[in-house]
């Protein structure tokens, strides 16, 4: 393939670079793939509406979420693993996303120690949490990522156990004996690595190890635990919404998990509305799947995002070219939502309203 140039490029540059069932790992999502392949298709059905003549001799994206200061409203995603992508794993996506003065969320299933991808790190870290059964062991994640420095934590509630991936599930897909979720203790982790017919190691392991049975309330333990701000990602409704800004929560991730959770349930940016209606900037919303382009960036931001979480590209990134390669897929979007707000007359994040979106058309399929 030629020099790639838009984001999905990488995607096909990946999938020659890995391993059939690491692909499926990380392409992947839940049930007939409906949620997944809606997460792109409800991007495409917006369409923009375009001012003229406004100054956009300079377009200025720049934003502060949580206090973490980003040239762009982007972040990367958390994902387990990046050592499936590439060797350098999270020490490479630290350092591309802080070329990029963007943020990174770290996951509690990373490949590398909190302290080596902090060491790599140029710019913001949060870090991502399954609430686990041992809560010691919880607890014991929460403080290496506060003693790397880590500003904040983003608590995953959308997957009290990891749904069934067909694609996982013939591939009977366990982690590769050499990578590692080092931020966890060996025990805790034993049995992402065990073959069994039929079966994820992956979903296995959330079965034995996550605490399906969390509420509400019980969120006051973590907090009582750790001064950092939490947000809570996974959010797709406005009920929810407001019983997290109801309790205390510091911000929202509006996310359908890529795809990976409950197939059937909206696109992302489909959601977003209801749950930015219903906060009403009482705290930031974030919003994560499908985001693909720079445009897509500012839909989001339109539709009431603070910022964008951006996921399987950046390992595709990473799988094609390493730190490089994740660097430039984050490049590319930087430059197109520069490219978009020129476009749309709309020279800083502010003007970017709904005013910016045209009437959807209508669906096709
Ligand atoms: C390979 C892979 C691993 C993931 N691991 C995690 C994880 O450890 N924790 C988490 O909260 N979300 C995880 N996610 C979900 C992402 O955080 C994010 O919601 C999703 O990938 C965004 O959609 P996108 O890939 O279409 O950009 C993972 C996603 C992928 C593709
Ligand atoms: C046990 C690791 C879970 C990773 C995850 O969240 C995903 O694959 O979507």
């Amino acid at each position: 393939m030629m020099k790639p140039v838009r984001v999905a490029d990488y995607a096909e540059l990946a999938r020659a670079a890995l391993p059939a069932r690491v692909w499926d790992y990380l392409d992947g999502g839940s049930g007939a793939e409906w949620t997944l392949r809606d997460n792109r298709a409800a991007f495409e059905r917006i369409t923009l509406r375009t001012r003229v003549l406004t100054d956009v001799a300079t377009c200025d994206s720049r934003t502060t979420v949580l206090g973490a200061a980003l040239a762009a409203p982007i972040g990367v995603a958390p994902m387990a693993y990046h050592r499936l992508a590439h060797d350098d794993g999270e020490r490479a996506t630290a350092a591309a996303a802080g070329a990029h003065g963007m943020l990174f969320v770290v996951s509690m299933f990373a490949s590398a120690s909190y302290a080596d991808i902090a060491n790599a790190a140029t710019g913001p870290l949060w870090t991502q949490l399954y609430w686990l059964r041992d809560r010691a062991a919880l607890l014991d994640v929460v403080r290496r990522a506060e003693d790397a420095g880590i500003s904040a934590l983003v608590l995953t509630v959308d997957a009290p156990r990891i749904a069934r991936r067909p694609r996982d599930l013939r591939n009977a897909f366990t982690v590769p004996a050499d990578v590692r979720a080092v931020n966890l203790d060996a025990p805790v982790m034993a049995t992402s690595h065990v073959a069994e017919d039929g079966t994820s190691a992956i979903e296995r392991h959330s079965r034995e190890r996550f605490d399906p049975s969390l509420t509400w309330a019980e969120l006051a333990w973590l907090r009582e635990r750790s001064a950092l701000p939490l947000a809570l990602k996974g959010i797709l409704t406005a009920e929810d919404a407001e019983l997290a800004v109801a309790h205390g929560v510091d911000a929202i991730v509006v996310s359908n998990h890529g795809g990976r959770q409950l197939d059937g349930v909206p696109a992302a940016v489909d959601a977003l509305p209801e749950v930015a209606d219903q906060v009403a900037g009482r705290v930031p919303v974030l919003v994560d799947g499908g985001v693909r382009t720079g445009a897509d960036v500012l839909k989001a931001v339109a539709l009431g995002a603070s910022a964008v979480l951006v996921g399987r590209p950046v390992l595709w990134g990473l799988a094609h070219a390493g730190a490089e390669g994740a660097a430039d897929v984050l490049a590319i979007l930087r430059e197109e939502l520069a490219e978009a707000m020129a476009l749309t007359g709309r020279p800083t994040l502010a003007d970017i309203d709904r005013s910016v979106l045209a009437v959807p058309r209508p669906r096709t399929r």
